[in-house]
């Protein structure tokens, strides 16, 4: 007989991955508890994927104004006021939260609990006092920020992701410790607004994931716009100074010195929220601080899955939905789905924006796979020259028949252009595939089909030109 605490699925964390399982099981007419923290909506709503876009769209109108002269029109140092700038990207968030509220998720059908909880049994997970009895539990809680150990980091505030978008005051002088994606988005977006900004890194590179020619194209837009960069080298310590901080950095050329600013942020990679959950007592084990799963996303208690950041390995928003589609396949009808590892795409919304899908160059020199690689410029793309946003190219990677293994794009609206790829590559379609789909004039997207024909253009070699043209009598 079923009591009043007994579900179908209880989801723990109300992020994009837990929303999306518990609307869906709900909708299916399964009887769903969802347990969130502190606010529905997660880290993509209140401290990601909006609040940073937002920012990086107010930094891009700066810039515009900046370059107005390089379209005909008067430029003009922009006045920015980053605390008004801030208070617009709090606004954006308020527009989007309705549709992660707790009284929407009440109206689908999902009983939604504030608080922290814990599992007290394979099969409860006890939330203020009570204990909530489930078939099913998802962990979706996510991650937070990484603080690296070092020295002297613990006595002096720092910026991180939670905190940058509420500041009020301005910001005159940006340190930002990691050069991946968060730390690329942010440090772009503030230079842009008016602060000085000091980014340094371990790699060598920034944005160490991509191929060296494409992170290159980045690199060389931020050195454009002033941003100081020390990459491969390792911080020391950090120290306050006067009330602000300032980092002792080592270079293996350069040796030790210092760098001084007025806010630190630290960019340096995610931290899984694991802790306190009673995950011992549940039966669910960790290697190296991270859940062991298997391909149906099931922890080693098969009746506890995990979705999203905190079951990794790609920590973006379109993960979590597509890792919840798979657990409520897996959970609520016990239709066994794989969650998919291949093929993922993202984009890096930096000015240029780097998207990429499937594999890099780099990994297919790595896995020893057999492999061409055809680029083609935007400077070479008729739309692109129109609007004075010529930096950057299209990327593929494909076997030596010319069947499409990845594409990276980076360039003007490359996270918009990289779609036609991520469905061509999902699809199995190979380079001659794109090169004889009708692309529109002039579209940026021409540049997709265009570097798809340098596979053709390549294997047009002198020795078959001679071929053809005594076949066919050509006369050049
Ligand atoms: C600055 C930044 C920019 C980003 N930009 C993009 C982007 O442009 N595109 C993109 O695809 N991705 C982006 N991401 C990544 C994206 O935000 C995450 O992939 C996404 O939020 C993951 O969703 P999730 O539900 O797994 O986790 P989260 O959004 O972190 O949600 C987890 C939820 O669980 C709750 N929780 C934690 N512990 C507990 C507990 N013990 N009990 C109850 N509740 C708990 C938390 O409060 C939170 O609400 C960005 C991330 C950051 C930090
Ligand atoms: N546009 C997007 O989709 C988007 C945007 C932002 C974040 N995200 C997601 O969030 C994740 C986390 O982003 P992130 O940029 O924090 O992490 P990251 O792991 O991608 O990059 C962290 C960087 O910090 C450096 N670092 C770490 N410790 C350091 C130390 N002690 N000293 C110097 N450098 C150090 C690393 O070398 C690395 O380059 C990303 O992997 C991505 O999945 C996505």
């Amino acid at each position: 007989m079923r009591n009043a605490t007994e579900y179908d699925l209880c989801v723990i964390g109300g992020g994009a991955a837990g929303l999306v399982v518990a609307a869906g099981a709900a909708a299916l007419g399964a009887k769903v508890v969802l347990v969130e923290k502190r606010a529905l909506g997660g880290d993509c709503l209140h401290y990601g994927c909006v609040p940073s876009k937002a920012l990086i769209h107010s930094a891009k109108v700066a810039q515009t104004i900046r370059d107005a002269e390089r379209f005909g029109i008067a430029a003009q140092t922009p006045s920015i006021d980053l605390p008004t700038v801030m208070q617009r990207v709090q606004s954006v968030i308020g527009q989007i939260e309705p549709n992660d509220s707790p009284e929407r998720f009440a109206a689908l059908g999902v009983e939604v609990l504030f608080g922290v909880g814990e599992f007290t049994a394979a099969d409860a997970f006890t939330v203020n006092g009570r204990p909530l009895r489930a078939k099913n539990f998802v962990i979706a809680t996510g991650t937070r920020p990484a603080i690296p150990p070092l020295s002297g980091l613990e006595n002096i505030p720092y910026l991180t992701n939670e905190t940058l978008f509420a500041v009020k005051e301005p910001i005159e002088h940006l340190l930002v410790l990691g050069g991946g994606p968060i730390g690329c988005e942010m440090a772009q977006s503030l230079a842009r607004l008016g602060s000085r900004v000091t980014l340094f890194d371990l790699a060598p590179r920034l944005l160490p994931r991509e191929d060296a020619d494409i992170s290159a194209v980045v690199w060389g837009r931020f050195k454009q716009e002033g941003i100081d960069l020390h990459l491969g080298i390792q911080v020391l310590k950090v120290e306050h100074n006067n009330g602000e901080p300032r980092v002792l950095l080592e270079h293996p050329q350069q040796g030790q010195y210092w760098l001084s600013g007025s806010h630190l942020l630290i960019a340096a990679g995610r931290k899984p929220n694991l802790e306190n959950l009673g995950l011992r007592l549940a039966g669910v084990e960790l290697d190296n601080g991270r859940l062991i799963l298997d391909a149906r996303l099931r922890t080693s208690n098969k009746n506890i899955y995990a979705c999203g950041d905190v079951a990794g390995p790609y920590l973006f928003t379109h993960m979590a939905e597509h890792q919840a589609g798979v657990v409520l396949k897996n959970a609520l009808f016990h239709w066994p789905s794989k969650a998919q590892t291949r093929n993922i795409p993202w984009c890096t919304y930096t000015d240029p924006e780097l998207a990429r899908v499937g594999l890099s160059e780099t990994e297919a020199i790595e896995q020893g796979l057999p492999h061409r690689v055809y680029r083609f410029p935007f400077a070479d793309i008729d739309r692109a020259v129109a609007a004075g946003d010529t930096v950057g190219m299209a990327k593929i990677i494909t076997t030596p028949r010319g069947k499409l293994l990845g594409a990276c794009i980076v360039g003007p609206q490359a996270g918009e252009l990289i779609a036609e790829y991520v469905l061509a590559i999902s699809k199995g379609m190979s380079a001659a595939d794109l090169s004889n789909t009708i692309h529109i004039y002039p579209t940026l997207a021409q540049i997709n089909r265009r570097v798809a024909d340098q596979r053709l253009k390549q294997a047009l070699t002198p020795q078959r030109k001679c071929w053809l043209k005594w076949l066919f009598g050509f006369r050049g």
